[in-house]
């Protein structure tokens, strides 16, 4: 068999929430999900038939991941996005190659860039020339806090909301049920996919400031951590993170940060102090490691739900993840550090080959 098209789709990851901005920022940073894929006929959309896919898949999650294209979060997506537009499973013979970097269960958006990965694959997949503004809407129908989907899809450093919908938009699950449910792609298929959900503005990163992140070797799941928390806040706690996330988005744009400023603002009393009981550690480290023990540090917070700690800094880097990585030691948790830079490019999609036989 010969191929017509060979794709490949790139998501990077991402950290969420940079302190106060709980569920509004995302940080778009260097390390990513890649697909390889295939295509072995033109991709005529054909009523009822279910081409033949192949997915392999390397990486980060490699020993877990499901490779049936109806379980595997990337394909379900694709499948969920086709079916909205009326194409009932995959129309041309393919293969899909997956290489993730991304750590899973971690606090760096690999839920958000298989998400983002599943609808480009659904949207190259049926040609449907979706707009990235559009396939922005399909990626906040299956996860809900729009921080890691919007920075993994559109790049840089963005704040974003979800505008209110109505009741019968509301039972929409999150990616995390998304795992747990078979009959999912269908319950959701039968839904109309609004437009605009999502609204978001690209905000300046200062170039210095680079993106340590510490990764403890364990996992904790974002549907967890998020039921840790309350469902009524402490009226001074919201001021206090309203206060800090205005400063915030300035004090990142600005050069040469402030790194007095850029510590406090990175604050928070809205996830955090919930968070401290999954990450053990996580109270000591906020709480210690500051720009004035760590020449470099700006600040440091928990990245996304966690675990990892997200260390925001210019220089320094060996000696602040030396001293995360220890305070992690003593509690017997092991930690990786990748340093990574923010980049300002978004998920892309670009065409390796075309034959026109
Ligand atoms: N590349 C992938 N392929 C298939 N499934 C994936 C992939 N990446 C993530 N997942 C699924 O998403 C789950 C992790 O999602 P979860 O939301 O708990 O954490 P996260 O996205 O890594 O962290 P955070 O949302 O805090 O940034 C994995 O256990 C797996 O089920
Ligand atoms: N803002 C989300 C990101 C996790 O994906 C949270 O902290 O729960």
């Amino acid at each position: 068999m010969t191929y017509s098209r060979k794709l490949q789709i790139t998501v990077p990851c991402s950290s969420s929430n940079i302190g106060p901005g709980f569920d509004v920022l995302g940080v778009t940073l260097s390390l990513y999900l890649t697909l390889d894929i295939s295509i072995f006929e033109p991709s005529s959309v054909k009523e009822n038939y279910n081409a033949e896919v192949v997915l392999t898949y390397s990486g980060e999650g490699n020993d877990g991941v499901p490779l049936s294209v109806e379980k595997n979060l990337i394909t379900k997506t694709a499948l969920y996005v086709l079916a909205c537009n009326n194409i009932s499973g995959f129309t041309a013979p393919m293969t899909i190659n997956v290489n993730n970097l991304i750590p899973m269960g971690r606090g760096l958006g690999s839920s958000g860039a298989a998400v983002v990965a599943g609808v480009m694959l659904g949207n190259v997949s049926g040609n449907l020339g979706l707009t990235k503004d559009r396939m922005l809407d399909y990626c906040l129908m299956i996860e809900r806090h729009p921080d890691n989907v919007t920075a993994a899809l559109m790049g840089g450093f963005i704040a974003s909301y979800l505008r209110e919908l109505n009741t019968d938009d509301t039972g929409i699950p999150h990616s995390e049920e998304l795992e747990k449910k078979n009959d999912m792609i269908n319950k959701l298929s039968s839904q109309i996919v609004p437009e605009r959900i999502g609204h978001y503005i690209k905000l300046n990163w200062a170039k210095e400031i680079k993106a340590i992140t510490i990764i403890p070797q364990f996992e904790v799941s974002t549907a967890e951590a998020r039921e840790i928390l309350p469902n009524d806040y402490n009226k001074n706690d919201v001021v206090f993170n309203l206060q800090r996330l205005a400063v915030l988005i300035m004090a990142l744009s600005q050069s040469p940060p402030d790194a007095d400023l850029i510590c406090q603002a990175m604050q928070d009393k809205v996830h955090q102090p919930y968070r401290k009981q999954l990450i053990p550690g996580l109270s000591e480290i906020i709480t210690n490691v500051k720009p004035t023990t760590h020449p470099g540090l700006l600040g440091i917070c928990l990245s996304g739900a966690g675990p990892t700690i997200l260390a925001l800094a210019t220089h320094n880097f060996d000696n602040i993840s030396k001293t995360v990585i220890d305070m992690f030691a003593k509690e017997n948790i092991e930690a990786v550090v990748k340093v990574l830079d923010v980049v300002e490019g978004g998920a892309q999609v670009v065409e390796t080959k075309y034959n026109n036989a």
